[in-house]
């Protein structure tokens, strides 16, 4: 099916029972009428949501990286006047697959910014200088004797 056909909201709001089921989320209208009955939220909310914009309940659940990549295999088209992303098209095959990293980046949570090395730098290479110190100092001592 083309993904890329433009809908209004008045062509999805006719879409509302559990046999034709559309929703939309984030300007993407999917036809998840073959996913009703395996939604693990359970299919009375999708029914709520059919043939409107879920976008905002979708998101309140805080649905996995898995859920949306769920969409990708349910859409059949946009809503009018959504803005095409460059990750929308993707092929479907793919949708099993996790996002991918450059699309993700502005989500993942950035790393301690004091790497452990430094932990190494700061507190144990201080006291590596003074041991070494004494023992050269020992061992100078020593060989005077
Ligand atoms: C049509 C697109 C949707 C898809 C593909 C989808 C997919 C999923 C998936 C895969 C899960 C399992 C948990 C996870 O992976 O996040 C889930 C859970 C759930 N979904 Fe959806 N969902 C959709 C829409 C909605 C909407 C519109 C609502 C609410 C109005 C909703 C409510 C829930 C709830 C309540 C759960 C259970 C969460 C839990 O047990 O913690 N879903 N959904």
């Amino acid at each position: 099916m083309d993904k890329e056909k433009m809908f209004t909201l008045s062509q999805v709001a006719p879409h509302k029972s559990k046999q034709d089921c559309w929703i939309i989320i984030n300007g993407r209208v999917l036809d998840v009428t073959k996913f009703v009955e395996e939604h693990p939220g359970g299919e009375e909310v999708l029914i709520e949501s059919a043939g409107k914009d879920a976008t905002k309940d979708f998101e309140y659940i805080g649905h996995s990286k898995a859920a949306k990549n769920l969409l990708l295999k349910y859409q059949i088209g946009y809503l009018q006047g959504y803005k095409i992303q460059d990750d929308d098209n993707l092929d479907t095959d793919s949708f099993k697959e996790p996002i991918k990293a450059k699309e993700m980046e502005a989500f993942v949570i950035k790393e301690d910014p004091k790497p452990n090395y430094l932990l190494f730098v700061e507190y144990f290479l201080p006291f590596l200088a003074v041991a070494f110190y004494l023992y050269y100092r020992y061992l100078t001592g020593a060989l005077q004797l």
